[in-house]
């Protein structure tokens, strides 16, 4: 079975470009979703995270994101730690994943695959790319916050030129380009392969 990483910066239209994949039939893991959901359900990760963050980082048993947020995206001492308590978890979690799936292909979406360099345990990877001001737009709007706060956010991340040149397919999310005749190309493509 072919393994297919699927990333961008953020405001790229990952998730979006993943839920075409998903119109598909293709199994699709959201690792930033599975990130979410093992701070909340998982008792170990729940431990570290409050020894790390205190008691204020969980409100009647939710993470309480924007508390975090503040913390991690101001000190990059807090967000490696943090990343060092989640990322680990998530990585196993999709490693089982895919060995349970029965499909030609599946696609794993994350933000940060090249950084955390999980990329070498997929096929291929497809990078989602946009313009910057459209991805600082649709951010803010999607998530309520301000143009700094994004931007502060991509500071984080692997410039998008850098993360594009490590894939080896590029989906153009500028709303100009259509973007479902990109995704099925690449869908029979990635079929074809598996064959
Ligand atoms: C810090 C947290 C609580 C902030 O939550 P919030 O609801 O404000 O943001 P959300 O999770 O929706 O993330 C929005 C976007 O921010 C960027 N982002 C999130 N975490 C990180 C990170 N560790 N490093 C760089 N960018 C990040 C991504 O592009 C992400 O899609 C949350 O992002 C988190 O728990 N991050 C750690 C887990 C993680 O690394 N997730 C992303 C990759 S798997
Ligand atoms: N082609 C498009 N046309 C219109 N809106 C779009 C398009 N692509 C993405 N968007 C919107 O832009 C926002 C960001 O897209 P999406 O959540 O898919 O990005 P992402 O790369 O997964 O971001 P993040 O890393 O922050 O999770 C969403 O609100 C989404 O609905």
């Amino acid at each position: 079975m072919l393994k297919i990483g699927l990333t961008g910066g953020i405001g790229s239209g990952k998730t979006t470009v993943a839920k075409v994949f998903q119109v598909f039939q293709v199994p699709v893991l959201d690792a930033d979703a599975v990130a979410k959901q093992l701070m909340e359900e998982d008792a170990s990760l729940i431990q570290s995270i409050t020894n790390q963050f205190g008691a204020n980082a969980y409100v009647n048993g939710k993470l309480n994101r924007s508390f975090i947020a503040n913390i991690v995206f101001k000190d990059a001492k807090a967000l490696q730690q943090l990343n060092a308590i989640v990322h680990p978890a998530t990585i196993a979690y999709a490693q089982k994943w895919i060995t349970e799936q029965q499909a030609p292909y599946v696609v794993k979406e994350a933000a940060l695959f090249f950084e955390s360099g999980t990329d070498k345990e997929m096929d291929y990877m497809v990078g989602v790319t946009a313009p910057l001001e459209l991805r600082i737009s649709r951010v803010m709007h999607r998530d309520n916050i301000s143009r700094e706060a994004v931007l502060n956010r991509m500071s984080k991340q692997m410039p998008e030129n850098e993360k594009m040149a490590k894939c080896h397919f590029v989906i153009q999310n500028n709303e100009e380009e259509l973007l479902i005749p990109q995704v099925f190309q690449l869908h029979s493509h990635f079929l074809s392969l598996s064959k």
